[in-house]
């Protein structure tokens, strides 16, 4: 497990980073010790910056009374306070219109915030850097008067504000006009907005939402979250890709038969079917995260590891992909399982907040095509469901056949499985010569599990991780507004068809693998299932 020393030491180094990237500064060179680099590091910032790490920085939650805020924000603030990885002098201001005060809110956090019996009395310090301020969302007076508010909190004439908005997109609009009118910091400081999906739900209305933002912000100031980005092997995948000379050889459409982007949860709408239905799969999961996870997989090196390089490949590699239809789609919708226990008698039709006619799916599998040179000919599948048989998201690379087989026929595909979640994993299936007098072979794997290779290892939390990449001024984990285009761009065909047609999805039964249809689409698409891999390993951990 790393030290706190260590960590506060990486968030200096990438503050430092950040502010190479923009000014294309070298890093001075680096003293022995961990305590003389920190100084050196909050000295070289504060020099260039004229407001460094030790200004103040206000942490505004717009929508603080909300879910969001309650289950993910306020939790990831308070780990990154009780870990020192904040700027020393950081405040905390949730926003809403609900009549509370701080302790209301404590309330209903305290059961998401994980607080550990040594951690009492920083956990009580989080909470006094805490204010709570009451107000709409439409009213230019309540901005005003949260201005005053976080301005009373900066010591100094200025300081650097974080805005997170966790608020449905019926108030996006008047929040974002309220920040940029009246809550604003002045320079030397700094402002920036962090945004929650959905970013629009076509095309459109995508770049609808861009262009008012743009309107009020700078695209420096404005950070979108896809919170998979955040998340531990989603940015190993860079590290894995770039990182070895190993794989990256056979990264193409030389070696590789197929590429499977999945994602399962192994529950349902949980009541939440109102809100999900007005999205579906498609929407909620894979035109975001599966496709991010995709750009990742796909892009091609970029030049350096600077946000701008990053997201410029991410950019090309959509733009080489096709627009989707209903023919690459396999769409399911979730149905009770009369056998099942609790939840899993309840289909997404007996969501009680579901229209009971709806065709929303639940399940989607498509395949996207790359056509570019490294990617021509070989099958993207996303697949992606609720109410599944597990809780799972993974990559699989499946190599082709081996060439010129001497063994008749005995060999199994390579396959090549980065496990995102749960029990991250890196491992590659292969054949050995079964051990022993035998010259047979048999299926095994050469297997990086992380909880196995990193004892007491504790990842963080991908909000967490991301909070600070805005602290730190990192947008490589963000997704940029040209992004957003191409992504909607792929996807915006298929999903008016899908509004439009209304195609019945597939029934699927709660708890099961997804529509049997969608085996058969990767299976046409020249995906191998033989069924005989069995991992002898320790499945506790997952
Ligand atoms: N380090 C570790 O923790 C390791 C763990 N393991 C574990 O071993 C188990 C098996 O490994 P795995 O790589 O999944 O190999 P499998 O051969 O079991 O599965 C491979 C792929 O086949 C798909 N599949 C499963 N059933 C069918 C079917 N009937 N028709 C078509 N496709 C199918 C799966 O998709 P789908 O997901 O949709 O079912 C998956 O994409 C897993 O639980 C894995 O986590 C293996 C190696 C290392
Ligand atoms: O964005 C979303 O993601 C969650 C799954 O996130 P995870 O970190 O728990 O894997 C999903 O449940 C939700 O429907 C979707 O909106």
């Amino acid at each position: 497990m790393t030290s706190g020393n260590e960590r506060a030491e990486e968030v200096f180094r990438r503050m430092l980073m950040r502010e190479v990237e923009d000014t294309g500064t070298d890093l001075p060179n680096r003293p022995d010790t961990a305590e003389s680099t920190l100084d050196l590091l909050r000295h070289s910032l504060e020099a260039e910056r004229g407001l460094g790490v030790s200004a103040p920085h206000v942490f505004v939650i717009m929508g603080a009374s909300g879910d969001l805020a309650k289950k993910k924000i306020y939790p990831a603030i308070w780990w990154l306070f009780r870990d020192k990885l904040l700027p020393e002098n950081t405040s905390i201001v949730g926003y809403a219109r609900s009549k509370l005060e701080v302790s209301d809110i404590r309330e209903k956090c305290d059961k998401f915030m994980k607080v550990r019996s040594e951690d009492r009395e920083r956990y009580e310090q989080f909470w006094s850097v805490n204010q709570y301020v009451s107000g709409t969302y439409d009213d230019p007076a309540a901005f005003d008067a949260l201005s005053e508010a976080i301005s009373a909190l900066e010591t100094e004439a200025t300081g650097n504000r974080l805005f997170y908005l966790a608020l449905p997109p019926s108030v996006f609009g008047d929040v974002t006009c309220g920040i940029a009118r009246h809550c604003m910091t002045t320079n030397p400081g700094w402002s920036r907005i962090i945004v929650e999906k959905p970013f629009g739900r076509d095309a459109a209305s995508s770049a609808q939402l861009s262009a008012h933002l743009s309107s009020l912000f700078t695209e420096s100031q404005i950070y979108r979250i896809d919170h998979y980005l955040g998340k531990e092997m989603v940015q190993n995948l860079m590290t894995l890709r770039f990182g070895n000379v190993l794989f990256e050889p056979t990264w193409n459409r030389n070696h590789l038969a197929c590429v499977t982007i999945t994602f399962k949860e192994p529950f349902g709408t949980k009541g939440r079917g109102g809100y999900f239905d007005q999205f579906g799969i498609i929407r909620d999961v894979m035109q975001n995260h599966l496709l991010q996870i995709l750009c990742l997989v796909a892009m091609e090196k970029p030049c350096s590891t600077a946000a701008s390089d990053i997201r410029d490949e991410k950019v090309k590699v959509l733009k080489c992909t096709r627009q989707l239809g209903l023919e690459d789609v396999v769409l399911g919708q979730y149905v009770g399982d009369p056998h099942g226990d609790g939840d899993a008698r309840q289909g997404y039709l007996d969501d009680p907040t579901v229209p009971k006619d709806s065709v929303t799916p639940t399940f989607a599998a498509a395949v996207l095509r790359i056509d570019n040179e490294r990617w021509e000919g070989v099958p993207f599948i996303l697949r992606c469901g609720k109410a599944l048989n597990e809780r799972k998201a993974e990559v699989r690379l499946q190599y082709r056949d081996v060439a010129g087989d001497i063994f008749r026929g005995q060999p199994h595909r390579n396959e090549l499985v980065i496990r995102l979640q749960p029990g991250e994993a890196v491992y590659v299936k292969m054949m050995t010569k079964r051990p022993g007098m035998t010259f047979d072979m048999e299926e095994t794997e050469l297997d990086l599990t992380y909880s196995a290779r990193y004892k007491d290892l504790k990842l963080p939390d991908a909000y967490e991780r991301l909070l600070l990449d805005v602290f730190c001024g990192a947008q490589m984990h963000f997704v940029r507004s040209d992004e957003l285009e191409h992504a909607w761009r792929i996807f915006t065909p298929l999903l008016h068809v899908i509004d439009e047609q209304k195609p019945k999805p597939v029934p699927y039964r709660y708890g099961s693998r997804g529509p049997a249809e969608a085996d058969e689409l990767s299976r046409g698409l020249g995906f191998r299932y033989t069924g005989s891999y069995s991992w002898k390993g320790d499945d506790a951990h997952l």
